[in-house]
């Protein structure tokens, strides 16, 4: 910005005003009037009170007259971390939620998802997936893919192409008899996954990793689970998949895996449970296996919408925490309709509510805790909070810019003194991507979207 930098670091932008974000210690802190500084790697370089921006500007070599300065009604807080969502089933989101899991995988999922041989409807959907997360703030997607190589790599280009964070996974399946065109052979799924694996990382893309995906225990051979853990393994890899996500599925795990502890006891055995290990929905988790979560540093993706909608289970969100088990929030598109991260949180307190209507000494999860899960929690669940999931100097600047008062929104009155407390509240519970008027990842401004034709 000026030549007279005194710092090492070269600082791109600085921005004055509330910042609201979660610590391990504090579910949501509010840092009024601050002054924060994004180098141009992206990074936080300097977090400082505004009164101090002509000190500061000295120390880090910027103009105080080039300072972005927020509104009165406005916040950042960190970029949402959508910790479970299927790209390739947003084709068909916000229908088809009317039979239970494995009549649905088999109705609706597997028959859309095998349409992605083709890339052209595959670059379509994948186009509109990344562009809705982002405008909805969604800085980290963990996606699922097919089983298709191409397409999945596709996804990881998309991602890259629009900023966005992004762990991708191609889809391993080598069971499906209902919808046998939609499967791979057991030595298909392990060549074609780690090609996607080095032609994914021969990409060097700076915020898009893969993601070792078996889809679940009940699509996967015991041989593919073992080659998938050892792929894992090898590489100092993510991994994603499903857990106990509705009884009838915990029973049929235990029928085709009878020598096996428990559903988590299959995945450890095969090397599939680590710290880099996320797991949708675990509704029907024992105590003892969150206990071997906890143990592998393993963690869970409530996906509260899905879980409703397909009339799954209800996660005890409360009971993963107290197990000290890293917890995420997750959208689960399509078996969840809404593809918004706000909808996921406003899920999360319905669950939570109505635990407490079935128990009322049931301890409820505060709006502030579910902010934690949907931002630092995420980020902590992907193994990624080294690089986002705050505001920690350091850390990567993924941030909102979320204007309470914009014209047009959905929050009609904000009354006189409302604090930043009371605005963020309002936004988790009637806000919209309308109050989302900036997205930032890793410092670059990627929402509004730069039109390039
Ligand atoms: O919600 C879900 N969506 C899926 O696509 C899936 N596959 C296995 N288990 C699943 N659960
Ligand atoms: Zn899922």
């Amino acid at each position: 910005m000026t030549s007279s930098n005194k710092s090492a670091v070269d600082i791109a932008h600085v921005y004055r005003g509330t910042f609201v974000h979660s610590t391990d210690h504090t579910a949501v802190e509010i840092l009024e009037d601050r002054l924060l500084g994004v180098d141009t790697e992206g990074k936080i370089a300097f977090i400082g009170s505004g009164q101090e921006v002509d000190s500061l500007s000295q120390k880090w070599g910027f103009e105080a007259l080039a300072v972005t300065q927020l509104g009165q009604y406005e916040f950042f807080m960190p970029g949402m971390v959508d910790t479970h969502i299927h790209a390739s089933q947003y084709s068909y989101a916000g229908t088809a939620l009317d039979l239970p899991l494995l009549q649905w995988l088999n109705t609706y999922t597997f028959p859309v998802e095998a349409c992605y041989k083709d890339l052209e409807f595959a670059r379509n959907v994948y186009t509109h997936v990344v562009k809705r997360t982002l405008r909805n703030g969604t800085t980290t997607a963990c996606y699922f893919a097919t089983i298709h190589t191409d397409a999945s790599l596709l996804l990881g280009q998309i991602a890259n192409d629009f900023g966005q964070r992004a762990l991708v996974g191609k889809v391993c399946m080598d069971t499906n008899n209902f919808v046998p065109h939609y499967r791979e052979t057991p030595d298909e799924s392990h060549d074609e996954t780690n090609r996607f694996i080095s032609e994914m990382l021969k990409k060097k893309y700076p915020l898009v990793m893969p993601v070792v995906t078996p889809r679940f225990a009940l699509s996967c051979s015991a041989a593919l689970l073992g080659h998938l853990g050892e792929i894992a393994k090898n590489n100092h890899l993510h991994i994603q998949s499903h857990i106990s996500e509705t009884k009838e599925e915990v029973k049929l795990v235990k029928e085709l895996f009878p020598d096996y502890d428990s559903y988590t006891d299959v995945y450890h055995k095969h090397n599939l449970l680590t710290d880099k290990t996320v797991m949708a929905h675990g509704c029907h988790l024992t105590d003892e296996e969150l206990k071997l979560f906890r143990e592998k540093g393993a963690s869970v993706a409530h996906c509260p919408n899905s879980n409703i909608s397909l009339c799954s289970g209800m996660l005890d969100a409360r009971r993963v925490l107290n197990h000290k088990v890293k917890l995420g929030l997750g959208t689960d598109v399509a078996g969840g309709y809404s593809p918004s991260m706000l909808d996921a949180v406003r899920r999360t307190l319905d669950t939570s509510k109505a635990l407490t209507i079935q128990d009322p000494q049931y301890q409820t999860l505060t709006f502030e805790e579910v902010f934690r899960l949907a931002t630092l929690g995420g980020s902590q669940a992907l193994s990624l909070d080294e690089h986002t999931g705050n505001f920690q100097v350091g850390k990567d600047f993924d941030a909102l810019r979320v204007n309470t008062a914009i014209a047009g929104g959905p929050i009609d009155l904000i009354n006189h003194g409302e604090g930043p407390k009371v605005l963020l509240e309002k936004f988790l519970n009637l806000g919209d991507d309308r109050n989302i008027a900036e997205v930032y990842v890793a410092g670059k401004r990627v929402v509004p979207f730069v039109e390039t034709t």
